[in-house]
């Protein structure tokens, strides 16, 4: 996968604090990755490397082959942004805020007359002053914004914050919409079991260095947690399940036999279960989530604000 955006061993400090310490990282084109981290990880600082608003201390950042703050300008128009906190003059309607974003970045107007109903936001709505608009309005059109000019790579810190069910659903269609077109879309969010089945991978900050970068199932590999396998046994063979093999099955209320099992054994165990089919009436296997897997990562770890 072509690299779009490549970190190497970057760091940025303000006087003799770390925001960002010896971070290498790269985007590849067409994926979708999630970065997580707790409050003040340095999830903003690293979407503003990309961006080229702030320079490294040390270490290089490139961006579709340019340095972001020093190179060819038309790279940075190839970016789009979506803040943590959208702010617009609340005085203008969305289709003038829309408008100036388009000069500013030197697209002409036609291109963007499908940006509102892309997401969602009414041609009614379009000519409303923005202090009449609901966060969520407020929030798609920070997205129609990011989207202007159908930009290479898409940084979204925290997208969904404050959106309800039916808004998020329709801002993941977009991303996939874009993923499918060969956009990079780096995610900043908090909100990690609807980035679980979106995202291909996830990057995971802790007080500024990175310590885990692979998809769930390389997380999975590496953390090697325990997977929880549930199954209700029929009637006639629940004792005999329930002293199978060396597992730990204890029953629940609802009558099913559960244990968390070894990452090694899992294969053992369901082959035990499964020996005989007809004995068990249904089967659940939890994999590990992606909170647990962030929480494993994270542990012993410390944090910071
Ligand atoms: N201009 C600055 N001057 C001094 N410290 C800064 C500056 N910008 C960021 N920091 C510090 O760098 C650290 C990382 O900040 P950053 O905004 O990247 O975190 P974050 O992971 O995006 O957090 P959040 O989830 O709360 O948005 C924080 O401790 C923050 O206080």
């Amino acid at each position: 996968m072509t690299p779009s955006v490549c970190l190497t061993e970057t760091s940025k400090s303000y006087g003799k604090f770390a925001a960002v310490r010896d971070i290498s990282l790269s985007l590849g084109e067409g994926e979708t990755i999630a970065l997580v981290g707790h409050n003040g990880a340095g999830k903003t600082t690293i979407i503003k490397l990309i961006l080229g608003l702030i320079r490294p201390t040390s270490g290089t950042v490139s961006v579709l082959g340019e340095d972001p703050v020093t190179g060819n300008t038309g790279v940075r128009r190839r970016l789009g942004y979506l803040p943590e906190s959208v702010s617009f003059h609340l005085a203008l309607t969305g289709r003038e805020i829309l408008a100036f974003y388009a000069s500013l970045k030197r697209i002409r107007l036609a291109k963007t007359h499908d940006l509102f109903a892309r997401v969602g936001l009414s041609e009614i709505a379009a000519d409303r002053p923005v202090r009449t608009y609901s966060k969520g309005m407020r929030q798609r059109l920070g997205l129609a914004q990011a989207l202007l000019g159908e930009p290479r790579i898409l940084l979204l810190d925290e997208p969904t914050s404050g959106l309800d069910p039916a808004l998020r659903r329709n801002f993941y269609d977009v991303v996939s919409e874009l993923r499918a077109k060969g956009t990079t879309v780096l995610l900043s969010s908090h909100a990690l079991t609807e980035l679980e089945d979106r995202a291909d991978r996830v990057i995971i900050v802790n007080g500024g260095v990175k310590i885990a970068d692979g998809t769930l199932e390389d997380l999975r590999q590496i953390a090697r947690l325990p997977t929880r396998i549930r199954f209700r046994p029929s009637q006639e063979t629940a004792n005999g399940h329930r002293a199978a093999g060396r597992f730990p099955w204890t029953q629940s209320a609802d009558g099913f036999l559960e244990a968390d099992i070894d990452h090694e054994e899992k294969i053992a165990a369901l082959s035990c279960v499964t020996a005989d089919p007809q004995s068990v009436g249904s089967l659940t296997i939890m994999e590990p989530t992606l909170d647990d897997l962030y929480a494993h990562f994270l542990n012993g770890q410390g944090t910071r604000q």
